[in-house]
């Protein structure tokens, strides 16, 4: 490890996301930069850095974990930072992806305080720009050198945030959903990502099979708890931090995690939830207020504290398994901190 890295050990998250972004944002800039056309403008609206006349802007952007995680577990294994640069770019193109697609999916008209880029654009150029995104996520990877583990790892990851969001689709539909396949739901659809992003910084640090799949593991276990804590601002966020509107995953009649524990809690609140979801029609006026202080009084929001701290706890002995190198260790639980207790 570098003298100039051992001088930066154990930073504090916000130090890590904003270190990670000086690195990393260039590297993306030039990645989306191959895009062409109105592909390239959909994305640079979406990532903050155009407006929707194509003017530069630098509008609220993402918090960037991914990269940040892929950086640190590549550290954690041994190797630079800078090794892993092409991981951190195409997860980020990845996570950025899903987003265009599942704004176009789920109607929404905000993300990042902005109207959505399908909103701006128009839906099918902006399932397309998504789709673009991670083609050059693909391309970026197949040009490092790491070779066929790394692309492995990410089709691996980007197949399951796939089965993720169609078992979350399909739960639309359906009245019976369990706790235990809302969290299954959850792992993939957003803990595939975040467990993928440390595998393949692990793999572009030199980090053998273990340790890989040990931070993979790492990364699933903060991943579920990060949506988690993701589903309890969709309840209960405050619209100007999170710049999503009040209560959107309940007006949407959301199957989140504290949501399905409030709802197969078996308490007279869960009931009075459920029939207040099942009904034929959509929640309006007081009614999305009223089932997020169902959800609390049934017990989501107690359910989701603790199995926060149950997936902390598992996340950080898989972490001590791997014995990271040099103050990862405290860096990475730092970045599991504060993807777990945040206000957006
Ligand atoms: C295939 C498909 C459409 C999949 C959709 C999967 C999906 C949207 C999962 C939700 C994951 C999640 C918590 C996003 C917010 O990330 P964040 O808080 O890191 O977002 P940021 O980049 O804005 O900070």
């Amino acid at each position: 490890m570098s003298a100039a890295r051992e001088a930066t050990m154990g930073r504090s998250a916000p130090e890590i996301l904003r270190w990670s972004r000086d690195l990393v944002d260039p590297a993306l800039r030039v990645a989306v930069g191959e895009l062409s056309g109105e592909m390239r403008a959909i994305a640079e609206y979406h990532f903050g850095w155009r407006d929707a006349a194509g003017r530069p802007a630098e509008a609220p952007a993402g918090k960037a974990v991914r990269p940040a995680l892929a950086l640190l577990a590549a550290e954690a294994v041994g190797g630079g930072a800078a090794d892993a640069l092409p991981a951190a770019v195409a997860v980020e193109l990845a996570h950025n992806f899903s987003l265009l697609h599942d704004d176009v999916m789920d109607g929404d008209l905000e993300r990042r305080h902005r109207p959505t880029a399908w909103a701006v654009f128009g839906a099918n150029p902006a399932v397309l720009a998504g789709d673009a995104l991670l083609a050059c996520a693909v391309e970026g990877l197949a040009a490092a050198t790491v070779g066929a583990t790394a692309v492995a790892a990410f089709g691996r990851a980007v197949r399951e945030l796939v089965e993720g969001q169609s078992a979350d689709v399909s739960f639309e539909e359906r009245t019976d959903v369990t706790l235990a396949e809302c969290e299954a739901m959850a792992a993939k659809k957003t803990g595939a990502l975040i467990g993928g992003a440390c595998a393949l910084g692990a793999i572009f640090g030199g980090g053998d099979a273990e340790r890989t799949a040990r931070l993979r593991r790492y990364g699933e276990l903060v991943g579920l708890a990060f949506q988690i804590m993701d589903d309890l601002l969709g309840i209960w966020g405050d619209p100007a931090v999170t710049g999503k509107p009040v209560h959107s995953d309940l007006v949407n009649r959301k199957k989140s995690l504290p949501v399905v524990a409030a709802l197969t809690s078996g308490t007279s609140a869960g009931a009075a939830l459920a029939d207040l979801y099942h009904r034929a029609e959509p929640l309006a006026g007081a009614d999305p207020a009223r089932a997020a202080d169902l959800v609390e009084r049934a017990g989501g929001r107690t359910w989701a504290a603790v199995r926060t701290a149950e997936l902390l706890a598992a996340a950080h002995a898989e972490l001590a398994a791997v014995g990271p190198s040099g103050g990862t260790e405290a860096e990475l639980a730092a970045m599991a901190r504060l993807l777990t207790d945040r206000d957006h």
